[in-house]
């Protein structure tokens, strides 16, 4: 079998006859900050495209109710894992008297701002309804999604978009699918922290999404980041001598675009090798919901 964990039409097809389901990776193109509720949230404005390159997830359905879940991730508690809160919540939802042998094939640095964990939990929860044979539709699994966190709908959905609220107001979207460097700086930055730093900037006035689409991209959280953590701000620093680059979600990861494959890869074979990076494709349509023949 192809150990490829880029999710292109070769090893989707070749894929098709496993019982192993994409998690793919996303970024947030751009993202701005509007406002702090009373219940502390941040109301968003921000654009989510997939990459074609993530996570595998393999399921096996059994004929009794437990949940097994393998490999253990490192510092994640099994029962914390969101593949498996997904699937016991997708059970105690639904009252399905099946359970599911899962292998968790991972790829994604964790809590790098490229929404593995999110996308794990969806696919479980679309894979499980699935096979379960449960009919919910993709409302409801998205619904339930919100709870393990505000990016799992768009996973579950499946199509890039323009999310506003607190990520669960979403609207389809088609930006250009570029060619990205991701990289991964050496430091782990937890969502939470810049949420609560007081210098995030949290007025940026909203903007319709054709506002936004035609000026520049930008990030919030960046400046604040780049001023806590060095290693994010030299290797932005050093990926926009090449082309324009930043940071995704609340970092760690950034990014840097390109117009074709080649180009990104250059750049890539310059990092030094102590920098967890890879060239990945932007897709408008989850690759997972290819595979399963959802896309509308
Ligand atoms: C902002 C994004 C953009 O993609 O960042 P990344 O996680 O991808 O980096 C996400 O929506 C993140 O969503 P999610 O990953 O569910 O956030 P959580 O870990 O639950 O958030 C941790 C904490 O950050 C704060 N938080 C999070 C999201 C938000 N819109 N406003 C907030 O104030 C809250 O204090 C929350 O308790
Ligand atoms: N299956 C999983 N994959 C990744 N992270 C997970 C998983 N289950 C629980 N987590 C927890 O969720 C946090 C956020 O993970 P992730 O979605 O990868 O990052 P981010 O939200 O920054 O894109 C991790 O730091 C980890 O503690």
């Amino acid at each position: 079998m192809n150990q490829s964990y880029h999710f292109n039409s070769a090893v989707l097809s070749e894929n098709a006859l496993q019982q192993r389901y994409p998690c793919p990776a996303k970024l947030n193109l751009f993202l701005y900050i509007n406002r702090q509720r009373s219940d502390g949230y941040h109301e968003l404005q921000t654009l989510f495209q997939f990459l074609d390159y993530g996570d595998w997830l393999t399921v096996d359905i059994r004929n009794d109710t437990q949940i097994n879940l393998t490999p253990h991730l490192d510092g994640v508690r099994p029962e914390h894992n969101l593949v498996y809160r997904a699937a016991r919540l997708l059970q105690q939802h639904s009252g399905c008297r099946f359970g599911a042998d899962l292998h968790l094939d991972k790829v994604l640095p964790m809590g790098g701002g490229l929404g593995g964990g999110s996308s794990n939990a969806a696919t479980a929860l679309v894979v499980l309804n699935q096979l379960w044979q449960l009919n919910l539709d993709l409302g409801s699994l998205a619904k339930l999604g919100l709870s393990l966190g505000a990016d799992v709908p768009i996973f579950i959905y499946g199509n890039a978009a323009f999310a506003e609220g607190v990520g669960e107001e979403l609207t389809a979207c088609y930006p250009e699918e570029k060619w990205y460097l991701v990289a991964k700086p050496n430091v782990s930055i937890a969502t939470a922290d810049i949420f609560a730093d007081p210098a995030l900037p949290r007025h940026t006035p909203k903007k319709s999404l054709t506002t936004l689409l035609k000026q520049e991209f930008s990030n919030d959280c960046e400046k604040i980041v780049r001023d806590h953590y060095p290693e994010v701000e030299h290797l932005l620093n050093w990926l926009l001598q090449y082309a324009p680059a930043r940071l995704t979600g609340t970092g760690a990861c950034v990014f840097a675009e390109f117009d074709n494959k080649i180009a990104a890869q250059q750049v890539c074979k310059q990092l030094p090798n102590t920098i967890n990076a890879f060239v990945a494709r932007g897709m408008n349509h989850s690759p997972l919901h290819i595979l399963l023949g959802k896309t509308r």
